[in-house]
Formats: C-alpha cells, structure tokens, sequence
C-alpha cells in the first residue's frame, strides 16, 4: 500500500549551485527550524564542510509540511555531496528516496555535476524536479538553462521551478512541487521488516548509529532485530528521527527514515548498505544493497609521534564507521615506522579524512605521497594488485603494469578549449569527443590515466581556464602502460618512502626532481652521502651531498707539510669508516617535501 502523507527525496546539484542553501530554506519554510536559531548551511555537520564550503556526508532530516490541499505531510530529505569523490554517497542517499529536485544554478548552466548526479538518479527511476536557482541574480539566464537540461540531460524542464535559495522566492511552489510529483512511498507494514542502512556514524555513548529507511515492516524500540549480511541479532536501544537533531520516537513504519541505535561496536556488525530485519520473523531477501566501492588511491598515514600508532588505528576505526569506503591495512616503513596503508576514493577525499582525523580524533599524521592502485601480470600468468610502489615485484617478473583510467567531461567556456587540451595531452590524456552544449560551452571528454589526474590536473585546469572549467570523471577500469618504478637511494640504499610508479618517459625527469629535493634537504653528514635514482639496477640520475669537513688541522701550528698531510689522510681513513658504518638521519621535513615533489613538479 502507498504511505500517502511521505514524501522521501534528495535534493542534487552540482557544487556551488545552492544545495545547501536551499536546504536551509525548506528547513525555515516547514518551521522545522525557527529563523532565529538559523545558522547559515545547517545540514553541513562536520567543521570541514562549513569552513570548506562543501557537503561531505549525507544528512537526514525530517520536515512537517501542511500542504495548500489541507494534508498534513511528512517530508524527509536526505542532504547529498556534490563533489565527484563522494558520488558513491550521492547514491546511497538516493536509495532511500522516491525522488530528487535536481537544482541548477540559473546564472551559471548545467554542469559536470549536475549531469553525473542526474544519471545517478536516473538510474534509480527517481522522479526529478528541475528547479532554476539564482534566479535573483541579475545574470541569470533560466530559459536557456532549460534548454541545457533538455538538451543535454534529456528531461523535460519546461515547467522547472524558478527559485531563490537566497530570498525564499519560489520556495514555497517548490514544497508544493514536492508533494504533487514526487511519488508516496510504497510498502507492506504487515511484512516482515526490511530497512535499509543507508550510512552510519559513530557516537562515543551510543555506539554506531545506523541511518534507515524503512521499506516494509515496522522498527520500535526494543525489538530483536537481525543485520542480514552477517546474520548477528541486537536489540534496538533506540529508534528515533532527524529533526534535524536526534528525537526519539517508538516506531518508524514503511517509508520512514530514522535511525536505530543498538550497542553495535563495529562497521563489521551494522554495513552500509545492508537490510535490518526482525530476528523473530525474517525477511526472506535483503533489499538490493550498495555495490561496494573499491578505493583507488592510496597514501600512508603514519602518527608524528611513534607511539600514537593505536590511537590512529581508533580513530581510523571510526573514521571508517561514518565512511566506509576509506580502506586501511598496517605497514610499516623503515622511515617512518609503523603506519597503515590507507584507501581513498579520490585525492579529495584523502585530504577529508586526513583533516577529520586530526580535527575530530586529535591524531597528527604525515601522509606519503599518494599513489593509485595498480594491476601487475607476472610473467606466470597471475595478477597481482599493488597498492604502493614495495609491492612491485622484480621487473623480471613483470609481464606488463596496468593503471587505471578515467573517463574525464569538462565542462567550460569555449574559449578555454585550447589551454584544456594541450593539459589533457600533457597528461597522457587520449581525446574522446567534443561537443557544444549552449552557445560558446563546450564539453570535452578525454580518457586518461587515473596517476595522471590525481597528480595536480584539478588544479592546473583551473588555472588554465580561469576557474570557468567544471569536471566529473568516472572509472573506467585499468589498461596497460610502460610504467617503471623508480628507486631512490641514500648511499646505496633504498629508501621505500621515496620510492614512486612513473611512465618511463617521465622516470628521469621526476627522478631529478626528487633526488634534487632531498639534496637539498638532508643536512650535510661528515662523511660524502651519494643520493640516486634507479630503474631497476640502472642508475638514472645521482647527485653527492658533500661531506662537512672538519678542519683538523686548526690545532696544527707550524710543523712540516708532512705532519699536516697526516692529519689529512688520517681524516680521510675515518671518513671512509664512517661512511661504511655513519647512518643518515632523513629529517621529517625531507618526506614532506617529497610530498611536494611528486605533486606539483610539473607546475
Ligand atoms: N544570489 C544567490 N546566491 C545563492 C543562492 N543560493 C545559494 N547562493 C550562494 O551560492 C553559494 C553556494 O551555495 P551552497 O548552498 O553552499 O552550495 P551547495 O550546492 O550546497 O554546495 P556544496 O555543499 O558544496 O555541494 C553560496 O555562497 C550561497 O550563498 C541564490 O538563490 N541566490
């Protein structure tokens, strides 16, 4: 049967375009927060996301609203991310939701965004509802906007809600909006109970705190309830809904969204993605789940202070309760110590969670430079993964290196076109297709090298078209390329924090940069310190940090030449000695600084 008085739904956009905002304003309008305790963006939780100005995490919240036909409705809306890095929360949020209003800036058009979240949508049947946001601006050009929408993202815009998120203007058509379009949640309260988790966090007194959407059945406080993906049972401590703080309630029924708290101490117990249902009258089927990210970058995170190690892995722990897709497994560097092995979905999100670790678990950390996931074929038929440069075998094992690619839209003012290719070529990009999208806006797609992406090409291509270029990328699996691993060495040892996966034809000049670097850096020894780089056993670049020479003979007065030159070959014997046993001490500074290198050599 239909839930008639629900209406569950997501509101999409691209980053910039007035998400949050406009959030803000379906908060005010339904009175779910009064105006004077308003702060600006209140569904954005995390200290991150305000002071960054982006969602991160998806938040729930639960609005009364008496529509003008008299009926009092209950309208969830689930708060979404508009940053590539954490589409995979776009569609989780999405799976709990019968529809999204899809919300476009009307001064600025359809962007890389705004189209991915779309298909995402899509994908899901949702039912969208356009709406044309900025309308107070006097640059806004909605009619053509509409266009855009129909054109590029094939929907049908021409009643699209004109809005501002800033003034409240057409905020309340929207609520109306809402109620007509998007369709009432279906479901069987007499079932046995289905829920879906559609995210989790941690709380120090309550443990982990699952997100749900109700889909059949009926959740209450007290009930014996079973994760279906690991077949454990728990009783409810708590059941309760997002207002958008925690309010307790008895029972959420079919279409409902809420939360449940049950003394889980672990991500393992209660996953993402995974169906709740009664311990005492299962469910034959989970609903369909999430299908399971899979991260493609990866970067060591080591404590400053060697015995921060487990309070790391704490707070990792619980990072990864609140962000499932961060992976983590221990290593260990002979530089750094120990460590772990973390990860990411995208440079983005590494910086995330190394800024919410320090800020919300207090660990300081040094992260390595990050590098992507790499698939080996050994020259016995196997494949193995590599998730850091140490775990490439011998090149005489090595059949061939495959790295992953990407499949890049940008988006931007047709003028730029020339400045963005010549970038994408520079990237070992492989050009795909142009085309127009509105009068002078064009959309450009190349396939590239994930390495390639990560390095700095957010940051370049925003130089190089003045900010105007927006861009969204999706995986499109690994593909084989003449890729060596460089070494680099301190006195004839390798040192594995510096060492990184190149093309060939980039190995000298990256290799230059960083042993120049730590030339630079490592302080002088007493004794000569050759630092290099080498592909295999072949030495591609060396500089010396030449030694700090004692002057011995100071305490020399007068005497013959021959006294002197024994205090000299004397110092030359030690030197040598030294060097055989002297042990080099690699300042903090020089690993960050190979950060550095390896990132931004190129600018
Ligand atoms: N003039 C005007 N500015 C607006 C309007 N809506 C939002 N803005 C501004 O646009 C900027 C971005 O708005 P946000 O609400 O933070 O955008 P967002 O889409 O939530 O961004 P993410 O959270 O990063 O996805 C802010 O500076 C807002 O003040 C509007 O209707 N008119």
């Amino acid at each position: 049967m239909k839930y008639d008085n629900i209406r569950n739904f997501s509101i999409i956009a691209h980053v910039d375009h007035g998400k949050s905002t406009l959030s803000d304003r379906l908060l005010e309008a339904t009175g779910t927060i009064e105006k004077r305790n308003m702060k600006a963006q209140l569904l954005d939780r995390l200290e991150i996301e305000r002071e960054r100005g982006i969602t991160i995490k998806s938040v729930p919240v639960r609005m009364d609203y008496k529509a003008a036909d008299g009926g009092n409705y209950v309208l969830n809306l689930i708060d979404t991310p508009g940053h590539v890095d954490f589409s995979y929360e776009v569609s989780r949020s999405l799976a709990a939701c019968e529809g999204a209003v899809l919300v476009v800036d009307a001064a600025q058009g359809v962007e890389a965004q705004t189209v991915a979240n779309s298909y995402l949508a899509a994908d899901l049947d949702l039912e969208l509802i356009p709406v044309l946001n900025k309308i107070d601006l006097p640059s806004a050009h909605p009619e053509q906007v509409k266009r855009e929408l129909e054109e590029i993202i094939g929907i049908d815009a021409g009643d699209a809600v004109p809005v501002s998120a800033k003034t409240g203007e057409g905020v309340p058509e929207l609520l109306e909006r809402i109620v007509r379009d998007i369709p009432a949640p279906s479901g069987d309260a007499s079932a046995p109970l289905q829920a879906l988790i559609f995210d989790s966090v941690y709380d120090n007194y309550r443990g982990v705190i699952c997100y749900v959407r109700v889909v059949n059945g009926t959740l209450s406080a007290g009930q014996n309830v079973r994760f279906m993906a690991t077949a454990q049972d728990y009783e409810l401590t708590e059941v309760g809904v997002f207002k958008p703080e925690m309010i307790q309630v008895g029972a959420l029924g079919p279409g409902e969204v809420g939360y449940i708290c049950a003394s889980i101490k672990t991500i393992d117990e209660a996953r993402v993605g995974d169906t709740v249902t009664e311990s005492a009258r299962p469910a034959a089927e989970p609903l369909a789940g999430y299908k399971k990210v899979k991260p493609v970058v990866f970067c060591g995170f080591y404590p400053i202070e060697r015995e921060d190690i487990n309070q790391l892995r704490e707070a990792l722990e619980k990072l990864q309760i609140n962000d499932s897709a961060i992976s983590f497994e221990p290593e260990n560097s002979a530089a750094l110590g120990f460590g772990f092995r973390c990860g990411f979905l995208g440079l983005l999100h590494m910086e995330i969670a190394k800024e919410r670790l320090s800020r919300e678990f207090g660990v300081d950390l040094v992260a390595t430079a990050p590098n992507v996931v790499y698939q080996i074929l050994l020259t016995d038929g196997s494949v193995k993964e590599a998730h850091r440069p140490s775990d490439f075998p011998e090149q005489v094992r090595i059949e061939e290196i495959r790295e992953p690619y990407i499949k890049l839209s940008i988006f931007m003012p047709d003028q730029f076109v020339g400045a963005a290719m010549q970038l994408c070529q520079e990237k070992r990009g492989s050009y795909s297709g142009m085309d127009y999208i509105a009068p002078e806006r064009v959309r450009l797609t190349y396939d590239m090298p994930l390495a390639e992406f990560i390095l700095d090409f957010h940051d370049r291509l925003k130089s190089c078209t003045r900010g105007y270029a927006s861009l969204d990328y999706e995986h499109v699996g690994f593909r084989a390329a003449n890729l060596v691993k460089v070494d680099v060495l301190l006195q004839e040892e390798p040192v594995d924090a510096f060492s990184f996966i190149c093309h060939a034809d980039q190995a000298y000049h990256r290799g230059h940069a960083v042993v120049g670097k730590l030339k630079e850096l490592i302080p002088r020894q007493l004794f000569e310190v050759p630092v290099q780089a080498a592909v295999g056993k072949k030495v591609i670049v060396r500089m010396n940090i030449k030694a700090v020479r004692k002057d011995v003979l100071a305490k020399c007065y007068g005497g013959d030449v021959t006294r002197k030159r024994k205090l000299l070959e004397k110092q030359k014997e030690g030197k040598k000695r030294m060097k055989q046993v002297g042990h080099v001490s690699i300042p903090q500074e020089a690993f960050l600084a190979f950060m550095d290198v390896t990132k931004s050599e190129e600018n």
